[in-house]
């Protein structure tokens, strides 16, 4: 399912976060956002998903808008966010995380059998389904958070900082697990910090600067430009 974001300006109070950026997520497809601390990922996130109003601009999804739409209704178009910080329930199982994920779209046999499913691709998950959410790792946490978003069935899928705090290993697993959600079909809009990670996951990205769009292209193409490669990493290596 693709997404447009059309010179779209978001801010908070006084301050403005977002000038006039757009963006395009092709369906099928896997797009970054890549930028520093505060640069405004996550206020993009939050207003594609419909926490925030923006103050112009628009965001359509296959010519529809969303920007007018509440959160849950966002969710029913099927556009879901796996929050920065995964914001998982620590004292609640992993089955009662995943229980809480289901009740906007799917309730009944349909939502176990989403669960059922939600075992299958991530058995970890059905290994530790009566555990705290709190004592799983990091990963694990990331899973969970992903196969909860996952249960609203999403034809887009909103990720913020997937792989924050994760080791090499960890990142590279939860690679393997985007990579597999865009062939069941669902496109995914990731934003990072981790630039590599990122950029080695996506096909296509964007660099955001200031809350400005400041270059954009093919994933390995920005990866391999040496002088972008300085800008985003602070490095020419
Ligand atoms: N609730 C808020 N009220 C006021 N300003 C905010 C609020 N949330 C974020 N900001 C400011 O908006 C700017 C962009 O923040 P945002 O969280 O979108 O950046 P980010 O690129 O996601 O960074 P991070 O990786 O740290 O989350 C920052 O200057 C931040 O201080």
């Amino acid at each position: 399912m693709s997404l447009t974001i059309d010179k779209l300006s978001v801010g908070y109070g006084a301050v403005d976060v977002l000038h006039d950026v757009d963006l395009e997520v092709p369906s099928g497809s896997i797009v970054a956002l890549v930028g520093r601390n505060g640069a405004g990922k996550s206020t993009l996130m939050r207003t594609v998903a419909g926490l925030m109003k923006p103050r112009s601009g628009e965001v359509t999804l296959e010519g529809r808008r969303l920007t007018a739409r509440r959160p849950a209704a966002v969710v029913r178009s099927g556009v879901v966010l796996v929050p920065e910080g995964r914001q998982i329930f620590a004292k609640l199982t992993v089955e009662e995380n995943l229980r809480m994920g289901c009740f906007v779209s799917v309730r009944g046999p349909a939502a176990e059998a989403r669960r059922a499913e939600m075992y299958e691709l991530f058995p970890i998950l059905g290994e530790r389904r009566h555990h705290p959410g709190g004592s799983l790792s990091g990963g694990q946490q990331q899973m969970l958070a992903i196969a909860r978003a996952l249960l609203a069935n999403p034809r887009l899928l909103l990720m913020d900082e997937p792989f924050l705090g994760l080791a090499p290993g960890v990142i590279v697993e939860v690679r393997n697990v985007i990579a597999d959600i865009r062939e069941r079909g669902t496109s995914v809009l990731l934003v990072e910090q981790s630039v590599q990670a990122a950029l080695a996951t996506a096909d296509s990205a964007y660099l955001l600067s200031s809350g400005r769009i400041v270059a954009s292209g093919r994933a390995d193409q920005m990866l391999n430009d040496a002088s972008l490669r300085k800008t985003m990493l602070g490095t020419s290596t």
